[in-house]
């Protein structure tokens, strides 16, 4: 089998020689124009692997064969490489489709990655790879179809893409499914939630440390970059990285090399950066709390993702294929009216919340045939002035959750059943998951001792069907007299 062949375009001589030595000696064989109208004859006569191009020439710009190359329909990689220092360059030739950028002077252990990667994806391409792998991401609505169209086209270049989305709106599975059909799917996909990590320990998490670098190191550890070396590293809620950590993130991306905590050199990395956030990052940049040139650097492609509700199309296959993974095939079924109630909701959580939904619906549902009493919709039942305080806790959210607050003191029903803390309309409790359940709690206790423990007037107080209230007892240990 011949080797792959890669295709050298440069107008300066001693940089065009490197670069085939270079290639030569990975055993890769190689054809060098110093024009355009030179590169163009070969490319029109020969495939190649990879083509690796200067951005100014004589007669034009790499740009134009960037574009070309793309239009082509061949699928070949395009690298370019690009003057010290012009970052823009860079963005403006991976936005025209190429596959990655080299800066000058070029490092030639970060060309050989580079090389390698644009190989890997050649031959994945040429095998046809990446056309349909198992699939995670459900839905054919038009906006669903143009997206999978993005994904395909955006898994076979290097550049940084930044997702945008509404939560649950499925901006990590976009991200898993470029790495999933890119040539790096063999590699790790490493998802880091910025915004969950401790700020002084950032640094380390990132970029690793060696043994000794502090105190409490006793052993050398990788970072996320080394951990996803190869593959994608997905930033996620990456407006919530501390400007601190926002110099030296930037730094690693650009360089592509990164420093352990205490080491003394800097090792080089090959990670595909995917950035995700539901805030407006633009924004973000103009109230100074996130960097310009970082902004820059991740925001090279957008990919938005639709919200759940402008897309209700893939409601119905949503519903079905996510029934079908909690349940098994044709274990759950939907009784009337139910894909009409889930079609009147707003999904303000998006495809999670339709999974939460269904997931709870199915620990109510008789035989797995799930009907509109079970959903319990939070949006779409109005609440009545009467029962306004009765609503559920995630309508009036917990900042203003202190009205729920029962007006009278609660005579206990229970011994489990407690009074609510005093949270003040000022103040945010301490714990919001427990003070959720304890408002729920006393809730369901004032239900049940106003009915008499009759659990299905109780529930139809609360609007709710009499399994659920069975559940939620169980659930928050709520005891009735004849239990
Ligand atoms: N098109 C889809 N098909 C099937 N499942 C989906 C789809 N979109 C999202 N999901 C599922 O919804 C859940 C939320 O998706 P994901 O975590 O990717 O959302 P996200 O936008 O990253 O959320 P967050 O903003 O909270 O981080 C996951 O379980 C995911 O598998």
């Amino acid at each position: 089998m011949s080797a792959p062949r890669v295709l050298v375009l440069d107008d300066e001589a001693d940089l065009r020689e490197l670069l085939e030595i270079t290639l030569l000696k990975m055993g890769l064989d190689v054809d060098s124009a110093a024009t355009l109208r030179e590169a163009r004859a070969l490319f029109d006569e020969r495939d190649y692997a990879l083509v690796l191009t200067d951005m100014r020439l004589p007669d034009g710009l790499g740009l134009e064969l960037v574009r070309e190359i793309g239009a082509s329909g061949k699928g070949t990689p395009v690298a370019v490489i690009t003057a010290y220092g012009s970052a823009e360059n860079a963005v403006v030739a991976l936005k025209a489709g190429a596959f990655d950028y080299i800066a000058k002077p070029v490092a030639l252990d970060a060309l050989r990655v580079m090389v390698r990667a644009a190989l890997k994806q050649s031959e994945s391409a040429a095998a046809g790879d990446g056309a349909a792998p198992d699939s995670r991401m459900i839905g054919s609505s038009p906006a669903m179809a143009a997206l999978r169209a993005q994904i395909a086209r955006l898994a076979r270049s290097m550049a940084p893409i930044s997702i945008t989305g509404e939560s649950g709106s499925g901006k990590e599975l976009a991200a898993r499914e470029i790495h999933a059909q890119s040539s790096r799917a063999a590699k790790p996909f490493i998802a880091v939630n910025c915004g969950a990590i401790p700020e002084t320990l950032m640094e380390a998490e990132f970029f690793g440390y060696r043994k000794g670098a502090f105190t409490g190191a006793s052993d050398e550890r990788d970072g996320f970059f080394q951990a996803a070396n190869g593959g994608t590293l997905m930033l996620d809620e990456v407006a919530d990285l501390p400007l601190a950590m926002q110099v030296k993130l930037l730094r690693a991306i650009q360089e592509r090399r990164v420093r352990k905590i205490g080491a003394t050199v800097e090792e080089p990395v090959d990670v595909r950066i995917i950035s995700a956030t539901h805030q407006d990052l633009a924004r973000c940049v103009e109230t100074g709390k996130f960097r310009q040139d970082l902004f820059y650097r991740l925001n090279v492609i957008e990919l938005g993702l639709p919200p759940l509700r402008e897309r209700l199309d893939d409601l119905a296959p949503l519903v079905s294929g996510i029934l079908q993974r909690l349940a098994g095939a044709g274990q759950a079924t939907l009784g009337a009216g139910v894909l009409d109630a889930l079609r009147a909701y707003s999904f303000p959580g998006n495809v999670r919340e339709l999974e939460n939904v269904l997931e709870r619906a199915l620990a109510f549902a008789n035989d797995g045939v799930i009907e509109v009493g079970d959903l319990s919709l939070k949006a779409a039942r109005p609440i009545e002035p009467a029962r306004a305080e009765l609503a559920p806790p995630a309508v009036a959210p917990p900042v203003a959750a202190a009205p729920v607050a029962p007006a009278a003191p609660v005579s206990p029903i229970a011994p489990t059943v407690s009074a609510l803390p005093g949270v003040g309309p000022a103040e945010l409790p301490g714990n919001l998951p427990e003070y959720l359940e304890q408002v729920e709690r006393d809730i369901i206790g004032r239900a049940l001792q106003q009915t008499q423990f009759n659990r299905t007037q109780a529930a139809s107080m609360l609007g709710i069907s009499v399994r659920q209230l069975r559940y939620q007892m169980q659930k928050l240990d709520i005891s009735a007299p004849d239990d």
